[in-house]
């Protein structure tokens, strides 16, 4: 048995709907797996007994012109089946999008290339595809839009774009080989991470009748061992990895970057069974909410206030969180609420479900309005930062106004309404700092009388300077454990 190697490189095939990726990838590809290029397979039952849940990512692989290993990702171009797209895009490390040279930029065009924006914005290669439609004029003027596209964005706008017709009667092997020298110019060496606690991005999952169940997917960190423990945590089952392929060839171990494909026994109920991160045990830990830092996704027009509810597409799954936005005080390390998102800012993701993620690992994820008909559904991306938001300083600004009734005849104080209610704890505002409008600043003495009036000490004399009816402010900032005033800068 044999390892496999370390150099192969995750290709996302992206495109809107009938661009052409299937067709491309069936072309180009030198092995498939399982229903690699039945991009729609439905959940039946096959003669082979095996049982196929439903496929929406196919993945094939070929050699690249030096001898690399390419897994080719070929993902689905309807949008309501962008959750696929998401899910895979956490591998890729190259992206290949196919643009019909008539239509254009449509807008999954325009979603999947945000989407390698995010993962791979220097190695994006455009196929343009169906140019036996086109002629010479139209096919330089497409390619100058899409140029213009990928700049905007924040593709490299030299990224290759090579002219494809994948029908019969037009197709040329020339054309192939045009595709693999762009591919090899956009090659590297990743860095993975064999070392620590290993990690797989499973994508499917069916059951072999007598045998037990075989799962496939990509290793993102560290080796899957033969004989060694799988923890499947969000259905808090463990399994041994029985046998292990890479590429249908026998392996003892896969390192992270690589496909696997694995029997476990006993077999799962694979109807519980969706795409997921699953990893050694230990791995992964429940977590319900996380800190992360904010890239808004300029094409989203709508705005996006705090406490809204938002998609959240990580590690293989989508997940709804409610969303709030935080400004950082390094000074303090203490937060601020923010109304809506700002550039730059972070958000504290509360999630409806508890999501399975690794510790100390930088994730990446994208947060979206799927329901969302029209325009960009991408709203803002990041990296999940710190799960352990238990003990996060996080407040809000809060303020209130009053007014002064009368100045008492020290000259200290003054008998202040307005501000409070009857019923009003005054404990918890004594020696809150009150502003007038005038400049002098008193603090909370305590209640006076019982109708929600109080009294406000200065340290200085302020018959004469503050008068009757002056507007007066008290600023505070709300801890979900206490209030603190303070005086605005
Ligand atoms: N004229 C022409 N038709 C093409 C070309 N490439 C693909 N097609 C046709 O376009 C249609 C869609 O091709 P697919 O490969 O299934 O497209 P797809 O992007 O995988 O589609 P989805 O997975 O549904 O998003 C098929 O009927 C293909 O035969 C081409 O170069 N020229």
């Amino acid at each position: 048995m044999t390892s496999e190697p370390s150099t192969s490189l995750n290709i996302g095939i992206l495109g809107h709907v009938d661009s052409g990726k299937t067709t491309l990838t069936r072309r180009i590809a030198e092995m498939g797996s399982t229903s690699a290029f039945d991009a729609h397979a439905t959940s039946s039952s096959n003669s082979d007994g095996i049982r196929r849940n439903t496929l929406d990512l196919g993945f094939s692989t070929m050699t690249s012109l030096s001898g690399k290993r390419l897994a080719l990702i070929d993902c689905p171009g309807h949008s309501g089946l962008i959750r696929a797209v998401l899910a895979a895009s956490t591998v890729f490390d190259m992206a290949i999008v196919i643009i019909d040279v008539l239509a254009g930029i449509q807008p999954q065009t325009a979603e999947h290339l945000l989407l390698a924006s995010k993962f791979c914005p220097d190695r994006v290669i455009v196929v343009l595809n169906k140019c036996d439609l086109a002629d010479d004029q139209k096919i330089k003027e497409s390619t100058k839009k899409v140029r213009k596209g990928l700049k905007a964005m924040g593709i490299n706008e030299n990224s290759p774009v090579v002219e494809m017709s994948l029908v019969d009667g037009f197709f040329k092997e020339e054309m192939l080989e045009n595709l693999k020298k762009a591919i090899e110019t956009r090659e590297f060496e990743p860095r993975r991470d064999t070392e620590k606690l290993f990690l797989i991005a499973i994508d499917h999952c069916f059951a072999i009748k007598g045998q037990g169940t075989v799962l496939t997917g990509t290793v993102i960190r560290g080796t899957l061992r033969l004989n060694t423990e799988i923890e499947f945590a969000s259905l808090s089952e463990t399994r041994r990895v029985k046998t292990l392929e890479s590429w249908k060839q026998r392996v003892d171990q896969v390192a992270a970057g690589n496909r696997a494909a694995f029997l476990v026994t006993p077999s799962f109920d694979e109807n519980r069974f969706s795409r997921c991160i699953s990893g050694a045990p230990g791995a992964l830990k429940p977590t319900k909410s996380v800190l992360a830092t904010v890239e808004p996704i300029v094409f989203f027009r709508k705005s996006i206030n705090s406490r809204s509810k938002i998609h959240v597409s990580v590690a293989f799954e989508t997940v709804m969180a409610e969303c709030q936005f935080l400004r950082k005080d390094d000074e303090k390390d203490e937060f601020e609420i923010l109304e809506s998102m700002l550039a730059p800012c972070q958000v504290l993701l509360k999630f409806e479900k508890a999501v399975f993620i690794p510790e100390n690992f930088k994730i990446p994820f994208m947060a979206s309005r799927l329901e969302q008909q029209t325009g960009c559904r991408f709203a803002f991306s990041g990296h999940f930062e710190n799960s352990d938001t238990e003990n996060l300083k996080i407040f809000s600004r809060k303020s209130r106004k009053g007014t002064v009734e009368r100045i008492e005849k020290d000259g200290y104080s003054a008998i202040c309404t307005g501000m409070f209610k009857a019923e009003t704890n005054f404990d918890v505002f004594r020696g809150f700092q009150i502003s007038t409008s005038s400049g002098p600043r008193g603090k909370v003495e305590g209640a006076f009388g019982k109708s929600g009036k109080f009294r406000v000490v200065f340290q200085e004399k302020i018959d004469g300077l503050v008068e009757e009816k002056e507007e007066i402010s008290l600023f505070m900032k709300k801890y979900c454990d206490k209030l603190v005033s303070y005086i605005p800068e």
